[in-house]
């Protein structure tokens, strides 16, 4: 099992996601942004370093709002995703094509990862 770290990043009632680029894995689902934990990190600092390597972009971390399981064709992951707070970001994107700030409401209007879609419900 592959433990993965994603940011519900606010920047008031908008909420950030982005579309994974041609070449990566999943590539046109969109996601929303982090990473796989490494060995010896926390969640809260693997969140913080991947969202720093793709995106330019500070948060602050705050409180987690749940997780999920999914087992995809090759793989199983266990997604944990935390509630962020923007502070700025350079949007110089590295693993990603295109970037959106939507509503709670928007979301399920875009093709997201099918690890994502229960994570939604925690929160819309
Ligand atoms: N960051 C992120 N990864 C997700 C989400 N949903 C989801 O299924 N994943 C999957 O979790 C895995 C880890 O993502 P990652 O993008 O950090 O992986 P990586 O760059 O190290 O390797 P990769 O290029 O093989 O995807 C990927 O297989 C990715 O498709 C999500 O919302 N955010």
């Amino acid at each position: 099992m592959i433990n993965v770290v994603c940011g519900i990043i606010y920047k008031g009632d908008r909420i950030f996601i982005a579309r994974r680029k041609a070449g990566k894995s999943m590539a046109g689902k969109w996601e929303f942004p982090g990473g796989k934990v490494e060995r010896g990190e926390s969640e809260e600092m693997a969140l913080k370093r991947e969202l720093l390597e793709e995106l330019g972009m500070l948060v602050t971390v705050k409180n987690k709002l749940g997780s999920n399981v999914h087992a995809y064709k090759d793989f199983k992951i266990n997604l944990v995703a935390y509630k962020c707070d923007f502070v700025n970001a350079s949007f110089k994107l590295t693993d990603h094509d295109r970037f959106e700030w939507v509503t709670p409401k928007e979301l399920l209007n875009y093709d997201l990862t099918a690890a994502d879609i229960p994570l939604v419900e925690l929160f819309v």
